[in-house]
């Protein structure tokens, strides 16, 4: 097992140029060098050419420029590399990925806001449009973003006690026309129209009813079916597998590169709203009221 770290990826807080590209060196333990710490664990099996990633920002996994970043640039380099598969999951207990970090949204520096929004796109384009075998290893709640990358994959299996779902509209927030139509592929128009419009968040049973998640396992032996499912895709003749999967969502694909800059631009304009402000301030009060009760 090789094991290749992003350690957060170089990240520079200069705009508009973003990271400074990693350089990976070619041995056992390939570690990419970073300013953040640790929030991203990428293994490859050097064997089956299997990666796992592991999400690991605290407390949440929640989504923002710079994990955004780490995301992408790592999924570039898994592809590179000719990784044959991946496994998307996480390493903080509890929670797969709290979707994007509403503070980057909140109250935003516009210029930060837009390159925040290019790196989501980033990240979708290189997940759903990935040529590896792709399987999601749903360990903990996944709202929103964290239900987007799930459902960025080809195969989703999930723990029971959890929740997964697209839930913008709760926020007060739309999910754009990408995110419906990622939902639209794995659940299919009607379903997705009635989870979108009530931002609804389904439990793991639910989600597995509605066939958002294909396979429902308990919490330890997630990793281990997932890996069991990838050794199915791998089986099948990589050019075939790869040209079926591109078959199914090129025109998917193509739709957001080639109105990439209209969308950057319709969510910041939506963003910056007035009313849109309101409603992700009460979400944030909300949340924080929440936790705090916890304590
Ligand atoms: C018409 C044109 C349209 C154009 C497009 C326009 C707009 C599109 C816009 C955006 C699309 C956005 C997609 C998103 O992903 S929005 C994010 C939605 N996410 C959520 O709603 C998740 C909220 N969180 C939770 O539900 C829970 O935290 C969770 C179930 C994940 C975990 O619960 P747990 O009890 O373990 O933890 P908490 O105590 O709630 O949280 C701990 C800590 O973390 C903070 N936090 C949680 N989630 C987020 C987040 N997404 N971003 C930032 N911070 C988050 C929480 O506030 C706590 O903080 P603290 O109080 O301890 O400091």
């Amino acid at each position: 097992m090789a094991t290749l770290w992003t350690r957060g990826i170089q990240v520079c807080r200069a705009l508009p140029r973003l990271c400074t590209a990693p350089s990976v060196q070619r041995r056992t333990s390939v570690r990419l060098m970073s300013t953040e710490k640790d929030n991203l664990l990428v293994d490859v099996d050097s064997k089956t050419g299997v990666a796992t990633m592991q999400m690991n920002r605290p407390p949440v996994n929640s989504l923002n420029l710079e994990f955004l970043t780490s995301i992408s640039i790592a999924l570039e380099k898994l592809e590179n590399e000719k990784c044959r598969g991946l496994i998307l999951t996480s390493d903080v207990p509890k929670i797969f990925c709290a979707g994007l970090d509403i503070l980057e949204m909140y109250q935003p520096d516009v210029e930060r806001l837009q390159v925040f929004w290019r790196s989501l796109q980033d990240v979708w384009l290189r997940l759903y449009g990935s040529k590896m075998a792709t399987i999601a290893a749903i360990n903990g709640h996944s709202p929103a973003g964290g239900c987007l990358l799930a459902t960025c994959c080809d195969y989703r299996i999930m723990a029971p006690n959890y929740t997964i779902g697209l839930n913008e509209t709760q926020l007060g927030i739309v999910a754009p026309f990408w995110f419906r139509d990622t939902m639209c592929g794995v659940i299919g128009h009607r379903e997705t129209e009635h989870a979108l419009t009530l931002g609804i968040m389904y439990s793991t049973e639910e989600a597995l009813n509605i066939k958002l998640v294909d396979k429902v396992v308990p919490q330890d032996k997630v990793i281990p079916a997932a890996q069991e499912k990838m050794k199915q895709y791998l089986k099948i003749p990589e050019v075939a597998r790869q040209l079926s999967k591109d078959l199914m969502r090129r025109e998917t694909v193509e739709k957001l590169r080639l109105r990439r800059e209209d969308d950057v631009a319709a969510f910041k304009n939506f963003a910056v709203r007035e009313s849109v402000q309101k409603s992700l301030g009460m979400y944030l009060e909300m949340l924080k009221k929440k936790s705090q009760q916890k304590k």
